[in-house]
């Protein structure tokens, strides 16, 4: 028996330019993580057909079971208690086709998720000594998510269960295994989305924090199915020994500098939006400008963030004296400051307002409501709070949630903000925390209690 976990994530710098390979990001790998719990065998050589079973016991009907016929001549599964579940199914099938496994096996898989990926009304909550899951009472596609990305948390962890089974000797947290994992879990998600995607969230489930500079599509779109298994499994054996030429340059928020998540309990329909965006990206002329003005002050939120941790690895005295003053000032104030130890902290600060300039007109222009009129007074807002750096809204923005960066004292500066404020009442700041790594290999026993 093994474990493993990926992580959630929040893109903070990069929304709809990573749709484009020419532009990079910023994604901050999340601590709310998906797990999965391996075991299995061999079956008996006359057995002809591998059985894997995946059980995700928080949700109601959360089991799926998948059949392979080693003597069919495609690569195709049957799910027997008659559920859909395509990032299952579509994780376990990219497997059996990089594999293409000779002997028939039994598979046990059990999903477990962290709270942070779903809202959690109606839920019964089971602890153990280093664990806790919340158990809901409906099925996963009824239970509303909060955006962390769950499918890419899902499909990568269990990618990452069935390569280390059929792969057993693999430390699946070394570069080698890491990039195959990445690239068999990029084409189970989206062909289980029916599209493709930036792929920044299957990134950082497997990568952990890091700048991303996506994959080129049609290394997705051009996968055909073969006439024969043989052929099918050659193409995603090939596609994993390819380069991709993505980026994806490990990064960590500087010490003493927190991200903060605010569930602001709206709701937005990303697929939505993405469109509207394009529409307007290849209509308005003006769009290009707008673009590669977001970008190059998402490449400067990037280097000021390089700088605060160069300055803190250069003087630990001096770092620590400006992450106490920015701790006493708003992000107005620490503007003004004439210190010029603090100049890095500024170029941040200037960097995100420039950012929020550029997503506020695409808002006007395409009419995705990215940052809509009610997120930009909340955002100003919290910028008047002392010790917040930055607010935006990540991702494809709109009414999901907003993601602050502040001094990591400051944390009790907005929970007193929540209760004298109520422009506040419908914020929720959420128990969640930067993540370094991607896939880790937990302690089964950790699990036990839960099985
Ligand atoms: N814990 C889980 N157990 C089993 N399946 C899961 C689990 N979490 C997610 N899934 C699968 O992922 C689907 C949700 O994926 P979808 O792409 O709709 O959302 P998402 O983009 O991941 O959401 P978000 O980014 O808001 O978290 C579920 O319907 C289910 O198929
Ligand atoms: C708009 C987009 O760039 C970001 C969507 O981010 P999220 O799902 O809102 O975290 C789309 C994408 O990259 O998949």
């Amino acid at each position: 028996m093994k474990a493993f976990s990926a992580p959630g994530k929040a893109l903070i710098a990069g929304g709809y330019l990573v749709l484009d390979k020419q532009f990079a990001s910023y994604v901050v790998a999340l601590s709310s993580r998906m797990h999965a719990v391996v075991e299995g065998a061999h079956t008996a050589p006359e057995e002809s057909n591998t059985v894997i079973t995946v059980k995700s016991p928080q949700f109601l009907e959360g089991e799926w079971s998948f059949v392979f016929d080693h003597s069919s001549e495609t690569f195709t599964v049957s799910e027997v208690l008659g559920r859909k579940n395509p990032f299952v199914e579509y994780s376990i099938l990219t497997m059996l086709k990089f594999i293409n496994p000779q002997f028939a096996s039994k598979i046990d898989i059990t999903i477990f998720s962290d709270s942070g990926y779903h809202s959690q009304e109606n839920v019964t909550v089971k602890k153990s000594q280093s664990k806790q899951f919340a158990y809901h009472t409906a099925k996963i596609t009824d239970v509303p998510k909060t955006g962390l990305g769950s499918s890419a948390g899902l499909v990568t962890v269990l990618t990452t269960a069935l390569y280390s089974f059929y792969i057993s000797s693999a430390d699946v947290t070394e570069k080698q295994h890491l990039e195959s994992i990445h690239k068999l879990a990029q084409v189970a998600h989206c062909q289980a989305q029916g599209k493709v995607g930036s792929g920044f969230d299957v990134a950082a489930a497997t990568f952990g924090s890091i700048v991303y500079r996506r994959f080129d599509p049609s290394l997705i779109n051009e996968l055909k199915s073969g006439v024969n298994k043989s052929e099918d499994s050659q193409q995603i054996q090939d596609l994993v020994k390819q380069d991709w030429n993505i980026r994806n340059d490990r990064v960590a928020l500087p010490s003493g500098i927190r991200l903060i998540m605010g569930d602001v309990k709206g709701g937005s329909n990303t697929p939505k939006l993405v469109q509207k965006v394009l529409k307007w990206r290849a209509e308005d002329p003006e769009s290009s400008e707008i673009y590669s003005d977001l970008n190059t002050n998402n490449m400067k939120l990037v280097d000021s963030l390089s700088e605060i941790t160069k300055a803190e690895q250069d003087d630990h005295f001096s770092y620590a004296e400006s992450l106490k003053q920015i701790g006493n000032l708003n992000t107005y104030e620490i503007l003004k400051s004439t210190n010029a130890s603090i100049k890095p902290f500024q170029d941040l600060i200037k960097a995100t307002l420039e950012i929020r300039k550029n997503l506020q007109i695409i808002t006007q222009r395409s009419g995705a409501e990215i940052e809509p009129p009610q997120q930009t007074q909340l955002l100003d807002r919290c910028n008047e709070i002392k010790g917040v750096l930055s607010s935006v809204v990540p991702g494809a923005g709109g009414h999901d949630a907003i993601s602050l960066l502040i001094e990591a004292n400051a944390l009790e500066n907005l929970v007193q903000a929540k209760k004298e404020d109520t422009i506040f009442d419908k914020v929720e700041w959420l128990d969640l925390t930067e993540q370094e790594y991607g896939i880790i290999i937990e302690n089964v026993d950790s699990y036990k209690e839960f099985l």
